[in-house]
């Protein structure tokens, strides 16, 4: 199975050119570090009725995504690289609904429109439900951790670091609170000051990344809103820079990068 393989910001990706009939146990294996080629998740496009062409996402643990905002950039480049859509700028649709995309010849970055985010939240994910951006807090191991939540194309969670966390730990233990049945991803803030933004990601799904570009766009909107951060933000992650600009809806800015591209013997199983 012919492959291509992106990353945008060290969030990697295995891209594959056709429709996969188990995209959950492929996910899985592909994404494989040992096993597999390795990556965060699998990535591929399909006919749209509602736009220009359907992005699908799988995160490696074979768990199906609505949106990822990194690997829509890759999805972005991806089409480019190999002349699969004309159009600099085009709809794609998801299971978020339709984003925007605009690649740009120049810089070879891509900005994405996530649509508007999502504070009241009553949906299988959350339960009880939260109705609007209010902090929430749950104790852990004789702390107090105060976070809020937020949809922007997936569920986000969002905790304000200082000093005396330990995010290691508390990264897999929010993601599975009882409050997400669902679970949740996990986004570390620190505001370095009005413009600048460092996250750290926890991933429903897929673990520690180096970079979620949903999340960073969540973590922007929650330090716009409670009036930390100013409406365009640049986020430094472990991976690398992205630019959120929060606007009427958000956008997210940043590069995407082939890595590489090969065969993948399917049959490997395993051993
Ligand atoms: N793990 C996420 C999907 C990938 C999001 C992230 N890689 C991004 O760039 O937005 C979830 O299951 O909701």
């Amino acid at each position: 199975m012919e492959f291509q393989k992106y990353h945008g910001t060290g969030n990697d990706f295995i891209l594959i050119h056709e429709i996969p009939n188990n995209p959950n146990q492929l996910a899985k294996s592909i994404c494989d570090r040992h096993f597999g080629i390795g990556a965060d998740g699998l990535i591929y496009a399909s006919p749209s009725q509602i736009a220009d062409i359907k992005f699908n996402y799988y995160n490696s643990d074979g768990s199906i995504a609505p949106m990822c905002g990194n690997g829509m950039r890759c999805f972005v480049k991806y089409l480019k690289d190999n002349d699969l859509i004309a159009k600099n700028e085009f709809m794609v649709e998801t299971l978020a609904g339709l984003v925007s995309v605009c690649y740009n010849t120049e810089t070879k970055h891509i900005k994405i429109g996530l649509g508007q985010p999502k504070f009241d939240l009553d949906t299988p994910d959350v339960n009880p439900p939260i109705k609007s951006l209010e902090e929430q807090s749950i104790a852990y191991e004789g702390q107090i951790i105060r976070f809020y939540v937020v949809n922007l194309g997936t569920l986000h969670t969002i905790v304000f670091v200082n000093d005396s966390i330990d995010i290691n730990q508390i990264g897999p233990y929010l993601s599975s609170i009882p409050l997400f049945p669902n679970l949740s991803n996990i986004n570390f803030v620190e505001i370095v000051d009005q413009n600048i933004l460092k996250v750290t990601t926890y991933e429903r799904g897929a673990g520690w990344t180096l970079s979620c570009g949903t999340g960073v766009s969540a973590s922007a909107v929650v330090s716009y809103q409670l009036k930390k951060t100013k409406q365009d933000v640049n986020i430094i992650v472990p991976g690398g820079k992205l630019k959120v600009y929060v606007q009427k809806q958000v956008f997210l800015e940043g590069p995407a990068v082939r890595i590489a591209t090969g065969d993948y013997e399917v049959s490997n199983e395993k051993i």
